[in-house]
């Protein structure tokens, strides 16, 4: 192996930095050449190629986006706009290929190795935690983290003024920041897109719990069934008429920011592991976590099956959501 291509796309995650310095390290410390695509599958399809330096990579480990760009790019989804990509690869000379993004990225990645016929290896970077068989993606700490600082300040003048806050997150398809960012900010209650949610018993709950003298927040993954959180108050306003209801949409506050601990070290050794699979010639593999120890994935199960957000004890759990 003397040259590994690195590229980040999707929505950027905190962290990301961290990996594309982990891998360019590695790279160099095993003599291969670390070569930057710049803005996703829309560089590659380009030729947005650098010859990234160890000076590239300094200080950054500790900065939020992505210094490569990222790109939603529909047209990668066409097999003769790849075929440009493919051409681009060969002609660089890069004989592995590491990509940093979500479930859509790695159905890129899947198809791109089968047609230029070079490893490729997937990293996990979305705020989103919704790849299988990783407990946590590279992004998705310091989004929660960003949620609950965001919910607590909420709180406060929720509290102040006894208004129920409907708080939306993001999680297009997915209620993992939902659901765990509710946990950890004491909200009363929580809507995910992975349970059926009924208007009626949350106006219920609300109405039995608050009786109109204190805060209650209400956690909606913009990806609920019912609708994010505007519609979601609308819904709700018929059924909570002596209720102050007030809306926040995160957005993308969530994607930004300085990584944590926990994200800078999942990318740091996942990146370094992602290098030493390429070495070892495995494709299609993703590089994920599972109590502490990394893992490999195939990149088809980490995309076809489905990541649900778990947690043990629902029964008192929903008792310290509403109480
Ligand atoms: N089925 C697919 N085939 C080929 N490329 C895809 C496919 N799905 C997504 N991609 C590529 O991956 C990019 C990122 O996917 P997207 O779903 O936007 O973000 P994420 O990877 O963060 O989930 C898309 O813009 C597109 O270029
Ligand atoms: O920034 P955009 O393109 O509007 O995308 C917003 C979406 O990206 C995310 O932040 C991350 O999702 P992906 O990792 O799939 O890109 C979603 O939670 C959100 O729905
Ligand atoms: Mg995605």
């Amino acid at each position: 192996m003397k040259k590994i291509g690195i590229l980040t796309s999707g929505g950027d995650a905190p962290g990301m930095n961290a990996a594309i310095r982990a891998i360019t390290k590695s790279a160099m410390h095993y003599g291969i050449q670390a070569i930057g695509i710049r803005d996703g599958f829309e560089g590659l399809m380009k030729g947005r190629f650098v010859n990234m330096k160890y000076t590239d990579v300094d200080n950054i480990i500790q900065r939020g986006g992505t210094i490569l760009g990222s790109a939603r790019c529909p047209e990668f989804k066409n097999a003769e706009a790849r075929k440009s990509a493919v051409a681009n690869v060969k002609e660089a000379g890069i004989d592995g290929l590491v990509v940093i993004g979500g479930d859509g990225s790695f159905r890129g990645a899947n198809v791109l190795a089968k047609e230029v016929d070079i490893p490729v290896i997937g990293l996990p970077g979305t705020i989103d935690n919704d790849l299988y068989g990783t407990d946590s993606t590279i992004g998705y700490d310091t989004a929660l983290n960003t949620i609950v600082e965001a919910v607590d300040k909420i709180r406060d003048t929720a509290t102040s003024h006894k208004r129920v806050f409907l708080v939306e997150v993001m999680g297009r398809d997915s209620g993992f920041l939902a659901l765990n960012s509710a946990i950890a900010s004491g909200a009363e209650s929580v809507l995910i897109p992975e349970t059926i949610t009924d208007i009626e018993a949350i106006a219920a709950q609300i109405k039995s719990q608050n009786k109109g003298r204190r805060s209650s927040i209400i956690i909606v993954a913009e990806g609920d069934e019912e609708g994010g959180a505007m519609e979601i108050m609308a819904k709700l306003r018929p059924h909570l008429e002596n209720f102050k209801l007030r809306t926040t949409i995160l957005g993308h506050i969530q994607r930004g920011g300085v990584p944590s601990y926990f994200d800078r070290a999942l990318a740091t050794r996942s990146g370094i592991m992602a290098v030493e699979l390429l070495m070892a010639g495995k494709t299609e593999k993703m590089v994920g976590v599972k109590a502490d120890e990394l893992i490999t994935v195939d990149l088809k199960d980490a995309i076809e099956k489905k990541a649900i957000p778990k947690v043990e004890r629902e029964e008192l759990l929903a008792k310290l959501l509403t109480k």
